[in-house]
């Protein structure tokens, strides 16, 4: 079936005026309904599996902006949390999982109750595919098996991923081995999210940028290459977006071998590279700098101007370089809003 929703087609290779948007993290702390939501649910992660709210959240950016996707509220860390690993989300602290260290410590993972633990994931999917407007379109996504794998090895976020790499030079069998279950376990997890109706895919690898060039082949761009084969395969139609954060010019290399049908690039990417090496290989998606967002006035038009300039002549979706961070005033992001609409090509 042809798409027929701007975002799809723009993941077809279709060139639209405007471009279709969204923002990663729209559904988010910078919006008082959402904390009013969260506080309501409990912790973080009681959020992520109540699917009513989460529902609930996913729509509020969408009531506000109109954006031509929705992405299912959810985390990255839940599927280390479906694994049987210990993850909460210490206020203010961010996230915090008992630390994979040893080949004993992944005996421990057990990926036999993933989709009991997902159940309320998949539920949000499906409530979601029911309440969206007819021409938004719904993303699932996950994070990437390196990303996911930093944070299982480091016990939460990390500065300079030590503890991962450690891991993956030293002890290279049970680094490889929990790449496999990650691999494995996040392909399952993506193909229920269609199943359940989302009909886009996105895969976060947020800390791409922190590996060395033969690292970020085998351990960002191999996996990548090989959840895209599977989902274009066992679900054909369903588009996936990469994101590895921080590639430089490996973006190249990720987008031609993991083929991808959209790539999202960071703000540290020069726009006439990709628009000249990229978007002819694949619909390109970013990659305003969230901060602007913060900042706001003449800095903030002029910034949506440089990348609507850039990348809106081609198959293109607006989005930021990262996700949005909570202290966005709500009004800024209708000021995007406005102006990435009015845009005539
Ligand atoms: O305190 C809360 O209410 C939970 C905060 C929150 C989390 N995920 C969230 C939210 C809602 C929001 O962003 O306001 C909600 C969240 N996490 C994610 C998404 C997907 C998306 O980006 O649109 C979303 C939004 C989904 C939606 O808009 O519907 C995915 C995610 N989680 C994570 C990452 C890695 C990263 O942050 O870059 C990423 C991917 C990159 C990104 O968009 O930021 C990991 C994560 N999850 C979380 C945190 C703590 C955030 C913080 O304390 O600053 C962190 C970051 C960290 O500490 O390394 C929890």
């Amino acid at each position: 079936m042809t798409a027929t929703k701007p975002f799809l087609r723009a993941l077809a290779g279709e060139t639209i005026t405007p471009p279709p948007f969204w923002l990663m993290r729209q559904a988010g702390r910078y919006l008082p309904e959402y904390r009013a939501t969260r506080t309501q649910a409990g912790s973080f992660l009681d959020l992520c599996y109540n699917p009513e709210l989460a529902v609930e959240v996913t729509l509020q950016p969408l009531r506000r902006y109109g954006f031509d996707a929705a992405i299912l509220f959810s985390d990255i860390l839940v599927v280390p949390d479906g694994l049987g690993q210990g993850v909460a989300f210490k206020e203010g602290e961010g996230p915090v999982l008992t630390p994979i260290r040893s080949a004993r410590d992944l005996d421990g993972l057990d990926i036999s109750g993933l989709h009991d633990r997902m159940a309320p994931v998949y539920a949000t999917v499906a409530g979601l595919s029911k309440a969206i407007p007819a021409t938004t379109a719904l993303i699932g996504f996950s994070g990437a098996p390196w990303t996911v794998a930093t944070y299982m090895i480091e016990g939460g976020g990390s500065k300079d991923f030590s503890q991962a790499k450690k891991l993956m030079w030293a002890e290279p069998e049970t680094f490889a081995r929990l790449m496999e279950l990650l691999i494995e376990a996040t392909g399952q997890y993506l193909i229920r999210q269609i199943d359940a109706g989302a009909e886009a895919i996105q895969i976060f690898d947020t800390w791409a940028g922190a590996l060395p060039e033969t690292e970020f082949r085998k351990w960002v761009i191999e996996p990548a290459r090989r959840l895209v084969e599977r989902i274009h395969s066992e679900r054909p139609g369903i588009p996936v977006i990469g994101f590895p954060r921080g590639a430089g010019i490996l973006y190249e290399a990720y987008v031609t071998e993991t083929k991808v049908d959209g790539v999202s690039l960071d703000s540290s990417v020069p726009l006439d590279w990709a628009a000249r090496v990229l978007q002819p290989k694949c619909t390109v998606q970013g990659n305003l700098d969230p901060i602007l967002l913060v900042a706001g006035g003449d800095a903030l038009d002029a910034g949506i101007d440089r990348v609507l300039n850039a990348l809106g002549k081609g198959p293109f979706i607006f989005n930021l370089g990262h996700g949005i961070i909570p202290p966005t005033p709500p009004e800024n992001v209708a000021r995007l809003t406005q102006r990435v609409k009015a845009f005539k090509g």
